[in-house]
């Protein structure tokens, strides 16, 4: 770092996309033949997201409104359709090679089943060994390698380390296997951690702990982390700030206290509704903040997704406008803690009757 730089701090941006935009053409069959209509599954459209050190940002939503192909494009595995990926302000384009292993040294990703991502006839210290010497930080010999193995499983609360660097995944917990996925992740000595579903193949009772474990990485390392989940009470629990995905689009974003405790979209009440938080319980039948009924329904189709609001073919709320003009984010009024809120709903348009 030259003397004119400024020391990075808490809260800098440290990934961002702009204007996301990520659709999967879909095979032509025998009756599309005689047609010029190329058919796609508009996974994800127009997404905005920026992640700062030491905060955690919550993509939340319910299965196949987009979120894990959010993390792949942000992780480089996909390649996006369209839009800008920008790593510490710099646009980044990878396909494999050299170029990405620098960028997977700088951004990690922590997949939803640890078990599958382990390699089964392979030891932790084969993989915790493999992902330092790939990242270029195994040290310069042996015991400095066996030093960082130990650093790593400590970081993870693996105590003591040797108990468990020569076992084999099938040999740990569900949660242990876990914390093994994220010590290979921190062995790049990343920046961002995107976390797809982190705990949702584990067993409940030891969810929480490995949510704390990344609280305290985040704290400690000044991890930005990318918690993706479908279950919103985590995220009022965990992250900093909450984004809410329906079919592809965001909907609604703010402070996560504010977004489970204040929910302004439709599409977040519906969710929150289904997912009872307990702290909100004796608040039901407060037509400010839960209304009785937001609709039920189903997830459109992605090949042909509704036009103007998604989500309007659900919406109890539902005005003409909403089924034919895509509606912007509005911005809302502040609630307690004074942090931005918006949602994507003509609702919130000024004049409109709520
Ligand atoms: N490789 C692919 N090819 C075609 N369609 C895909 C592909 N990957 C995802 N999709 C589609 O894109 C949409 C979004 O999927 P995605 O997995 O990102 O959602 P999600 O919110 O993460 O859901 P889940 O929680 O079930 O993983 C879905 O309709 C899915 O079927």
């Amino acid at each position: 770092m030259t003397a004119t730089q400024a020391a990075p701090t808490t809260g800098d941006v440290v990934l961002e996309a702009e204007n996301l935009t990520k659709h999967f053409p879909v095979r032509r069959g025998l009756r599309d033949l005689f047609t010029r209509e190329r058919k796609a599954v508009h996974a994800v459209d127009d997404i905005q997201l920026t992640l700062r050190r030491g905060r955690v940002t919550a993509l939340v939503g319910e299965s196949g409104s987009g979120k894990s192909t959010v993390a792949r494009l942000m992780a480089q595995l996909y390649t996006r359709t369209s839009g800008d990926i920008r790593l510490h302000g710099e646009s980044v384009t990878v396909h494999g090679g050299r170029k990405f292993r620098a960028y997977c040294r700088q951004v990690q990703m922590i997949f939803q089943d640890p078990f599958a991502s382990l390699n089964p006839v392979h030891t932790v210290r084969y993989h915790l060994t493999r992902a330092l010497k790939i990242h270029g930080r195994a040290g310069t010999n042996s015991a400095e390698l066996e030093q960082n193995l130990r650093d790593l499983l400590l970081r993870v609360q693996l105590t003591p380390p040797e108990r468990y660097l020569d076992k084999f995944p099938h040999e740990l917990s569900g949660g242990q296997r876990q914390r093994v996925s994220i010590a290979r992740a921190l062995g790049a000595d990343p920046k961002a951690l995107l976390a797809d579903e982190p705990v949702s193949m584990l067993d409940v009772s030891i969810r929480l702990g490995v949510l704390n474990l990344l609280r305290d990485l985040k704290e400690r390392l000044d991890l930005a982390i990318l918690y993706i989940t479908h279950d919103i009470a985590s995220a009022r629990y965990f992250a900093d700030e909450t984004l809410v995905m329906y079919a592809g689009r965001m909907v609604e974003g703010g402070d996560s206290e504010t977004v489970t405790q204040h929910p302004a979209h439709p599409y977040t009440r519906l969710l929150i509704e289904s997912a009872p938080d307990p702290d909100r319980l004796d608040r039901v039948g407060d037509p400010k903040d839960a209304p009785a009924d937001e609709g039920g329904g189903e997830p459109p189709s992605l090949i042909a997704p509704p036009t103007g609001c998604r989500f309007h073919p659900r919406c109890v709320h539902a005005m003409p406008k909403c089924s034919t003009e895509h509606p912007p984010r509005f911005e809302l009024p502040l609630v307690d803690s004074g942090q931005a809120h918006w949602a994507a709903c003509w609702l919130y348009e000024e004049g409109a009757a709520k």
